[in-house]
């Protein structure tokens, strides 16, 4: 556990290429923490910041898979921490919201090739103790929540860390040995407002429509007004 970094996802790509294999990089604190989209990710002492360096062998579209085995981990490591689930669900692509709010994010990162190969970054971070002022994430989305807050629950980051190990190791081993329908499955099982009209923001578009599932490439499929269309990469605005 390393007491501050820039960005545990930073550190995974100075990293990459020095390890023999698949390794957590956690810090206690990150000055420089990023989010999806270029968004600054907040990390004060006391919540969760941790980069999962991985050497995936397999396609791209396949690799990018891994962001649910990471929501599907996280929710099982909430679950264990509280000894419930009420309250807890999963974002599309990849936050994990309890009561409504978002309690944590994913950043996936494609390293590229390291002598000769390939990484991926999968950044988390939790707000186990606080959760950044609500006026300080864009218009429209979600507010954001702790663990601490909206349970009452304190878990260190140290503790977090073993939890989210144990699950994302069981999550991946099924992944690998399955492939991505039993997750899938999963993943729709705890899904956010499905059924449900949501929107989707891409670049300059924004397609709003009745979220009807999430396909085997793992794309948000929404049915429209003008038919049924497949999101690969967007925000989600409920
Ligand atoms: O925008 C999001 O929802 C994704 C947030 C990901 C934040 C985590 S904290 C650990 C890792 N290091 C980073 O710089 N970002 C990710």
């Amino acid at each position: 556990m390393l007491p501050e970094v820039d960005s545990t996802n930073a550190e995974a790509a100075r990293l990459a290429g020095t390890l023999a294999g698949p390794e957590w990089i956690c810090a206690l604190r990150q000055i420089a923490g990023r989010g999806r989209r270029g968004r600054p990710w907040a990390d004060p002492q006391g919540n969760f910041a941790a980069t999962l360096l991985l050497m995936p062998r397999e396609a791209p579209q396949v690799v990018a898979l891994r962001s649910f085995v990471a929501s599907l981990a996280l929710y099982d490591a909430f679950a264990a921490a509280t000894g419930r689930v009420d309250g807890l669900s999963l974002k599309w692509p990849n936050d994990v919201l309890l009561n409504g709010g978002k309690v944590a994010g994913i950043l996936l990162e494609s390293l590229g090739q390291r002598r000769g190969v390939a990484h991926l970054a999968i950044g988390i971070g939790v707000n186990l103790a606080s959760a950044p002022a609500a006026e300080t994430v864009e218009p429209g989305a979600l507010r954001p929540v702790s663990l601490l807050s909206e349970t009452g629950v304190h878990v260190d980051p140290e503790s977090f860390l073993g939890l989210l190990a144990e699950a994302y190791a069981g999550h991946e081993a099924r992944f690998v040995t399955y492939g991505f329908a039993p997750l899938r499955e999963a993943w729709l099982a705890r899904a956010a407002r499905l059924g449900e009209v949501i929107t989707a923001r891409t670049g300059n578009a924004e397609i709003t429509g009745t979220f009807e599932t999430v396909d085997e490439a793992g794309n948000l499929v929404l049915q429209t007004r003008a038919g049924r269309q497949a999101v690969a990469a967007a925000d989600v605005f409920f």
